[in-house]
């Protein structure tokens, strides 16, 4: 697993201080962040791949300083974004997934067949020539996904992956993630996908509140929510 080293980060959005002096090492195959609404965890996550740039302090992976080689780290750190929409780019559903493999510069052979084995994996080869928009939610968080790890990331980052989706649709994204063997990061409300992760951090105001085992942190989160 990568080490993701948060050294005393704080920022701000105009006036409103989202994250203040936060430090955190994460090296943990799974890990939750959860907080309430605006507590700054979509901020957390996104400085991980260098989508936003902390005002002070600052966020590496593996050493690999994140505010001066977001390149590199992307390579390393997918991010799959809470609406599919924003993050298809592509118009048919193989398109898209493909269109990661192109810019990594690929031969057309190797970029075929990894798109085609992605495609079955994530259940989506029969809609291979469907355009990507017409696809159901799920389907469409499904794609997102794929886009995601047919490049092979060593860490994946899910931004509340499942808060569009009906409770099958989530159930069955909730299950692709926890299979996954990569390092996983993961936002969310919705607290029983949390349960088997090795850590989870409750965020409150831009500071960490909480941070330990499921168990433990769901718990004191539900008390604070009370
Ligand atoms: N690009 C931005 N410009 C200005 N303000 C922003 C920006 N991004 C986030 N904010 C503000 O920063 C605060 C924290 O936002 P953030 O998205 O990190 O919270 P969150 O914990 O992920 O919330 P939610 O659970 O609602 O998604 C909010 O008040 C939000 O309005």
């Amino acid at each position: 697993m990568a080490t993701i080293a948060f050294d005393s980060i704080s920022h701000a959005f105009g006036e409103r201080r989202v994250l203040q002096d936060v430090s955190l090492t994460l090296t943990e195959h799974r890990i939750g962040i959860v907080g309430a609404n605006g507590s700054g965890k979509s901020t957390l996550v996104r400085l991980i791949n260098g989508l936003i740039t902390p005002q002070r302090g600052r966020v590496s992976v593996d050493g690999v300083d994140v505010s001066r080689h977001a390149r590199e780290v992307r390579r390393r750190v997918g991010f799959v974004f809470t609406n599919p929409d924003n993050q298809i780019v592509m118009p048919t559903v193989e398109e898209d997934v493909a269109f990661t493999l192109r810019r990594r510069g690929l031969s057309k052979d190797q970029i075929a067949e990894r798109t085609a084995l992605t495609l079955e994996r994530f259940g989506l080869a029969a809609h291979a020539a469907h355009p990507a928009h017409r696809l159901s939610g799920g389907q469409k968080q499904l794609l997102a996904l794929a886009a995601v790890l047919v490049a092979e990331p060593d860490v994946v980052i899910a931004d509340e992956p499942t808060t569009l989706l009906d409770a099958r649709n989530a159930r069955q994204i909730g299950e692709l993630l926890q299979s996954l063997p990569q390092q996983l990061i993961v936002v969310t409300h919705q607290l029983d996908l949390l349960a088997d992760f090795d850590r989870v951090i409750v965020i409150e105001e831009g500071r960490v509140a909480v941070d330990g085992a499921p168990a433990v942190a769901l718990d004191a989160y539900r008390a604070l929510l009370a």
